[in-house]
């Protein structure tokens, strides 16, 4: 639904995009994930062409945004819709106000507006704050306003720029669970864009890893989480193997097929050897379970436990190999 192809983009003699290419489906939760100046709100910003981009094109079912001018910009943003870290809410006016507002400004009359704000207060679970303004509201609650808001147009996509930093955990998680519901019950394609992992892997059906205004590696989500060498994991779980014991320590990914097997004791009793577990940790992805498992090995089994693991399917790295 929304080709990225090869853009660049600069501020001045600044280069924050380089060379970057993505494909975002129709219907699915995707997710940029990267620290801070990666180049992410600008890649949102260029999607929905408020920044214009330098080389490359970007083409929303089809059309490059690059070639949309006038009134053909005005409903590409109407399709594309945006919610941020502050909420963006006008303090003065109500929640029935701030997301009445869209409606106002394309000309929709009272009544008609009247009834879809009120089915959208009830869609995030705000019926009862209607008339409450900003400074009477949490901050969940002001983002639920932001996303009523959003959808006041009937977009097509929503775009959310760091939607959870300013909340915290059970908050996010909460508003995490919403854009699922919107997602799944209006199918709107929603893109996260985020630094915080646990976003990614409670919602986002695929991801892209940025750094440096480039892209790393992108992908289904719990795959690139699991992979060897994989960038996401080292890039943001550096340090959770920093305490290994000496020797040969290697990792075992757990796929969705193998979570519920007893792979470990099969595997010590068919090649009848010892090896101690030394770290171990189940992820949640969305609704599966994926696990990795790091075991510290004998020198002498090395090989035929990499065949074992080969002749299982089973995704492998080696950490550690000091003798
Ligand atoms: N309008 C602008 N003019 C000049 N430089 C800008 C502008 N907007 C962003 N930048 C620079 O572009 C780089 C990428 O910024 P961007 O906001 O896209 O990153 P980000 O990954 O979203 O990070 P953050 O989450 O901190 O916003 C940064 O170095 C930033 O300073």
């Amino acid at each position: 639904m929304i080709d990225i192809e090869n853009i660049n983009k600069s501020y001045g003699d600044l280069s924050v995009l380089e060379d970057v290419s993505m494909s975002i489906n129709r219907g699915e939760i995707f997710g940029i994930i990267g620290h801070s100046g990666a180049g992410k709100s600008t890649l949102l910003r260029c999607i929905n062409g408020l920044e214009p981009i330098g080389a490359g094109d970007i083409r929303i079912e089809g059309r490059s945004v690059r070639s949309m001018q006038g009134e053909e910009m005005r409903q590409l943003r109407k399709k594309l819709s945006m919610i941020f870290q502050n909420f963006n809410l006008l303090n003065l006016k109500t929640a029935y106000e701030n997301v009445a507002l869209p409606m106002e400004i394309w000309g929709y009359g009272k009544e008609e507006t009247r009834t879809r704000v009120l089915e959208l207060l009830r869609l995030v679970g705000l019926e009862n704050k209607a008339r409450n303004k900003p400074r009477a509201l949490s901050g969940g609650e002001k983002q639920r306003v932001a996303i009523a808001r959003a959808l006041a147009m009937n977009p097509e996509v929503l775009l959310c720029d760091e939607a959870t930093s300013a909340l915290d955990p059970k908050t996010t998680k909460e508003i995490l669970q919403l854009l699922d519901k919107i997602n799944r019950e209006l199918g709107i394609t929603i893109v996260i864009v985020t630094h915080q992992m646990e976003v990614i892997k409670e919602v986002c059906h695929r991801v892209a890893l940025m750094e440096n205004g480039r892209v790393l590696a992108q992908g289904e989500v719990g795959e690139l989480f699991l992979k060897p060498g994989s960038e996401l994991k080292t890039l943001l779980a550096e340090d959770e193997w920093d305490h290994l014991p000496p020797g040969i320590n290697i990792r075992i990914a757990f796929t969705r097929e193998y979570t519920n097997e007893s792979v470990i004791t099969e595997m010590a009793r068919e090649l009848d050897t010892n090896f101690s577990i030394v770290w171990g940790k189940l992820e949640k992805f969305r609704s599966d379970v994926l696990g990795n498992l790091v075991l510290n090995i004998e020198p002498n089994d090395k090989n035929r436990i990499i065949e074992y693991l080969e002749k299982r399917g089973l995704s492998w790295e080696v950490l550690t190999d000091e003798l």
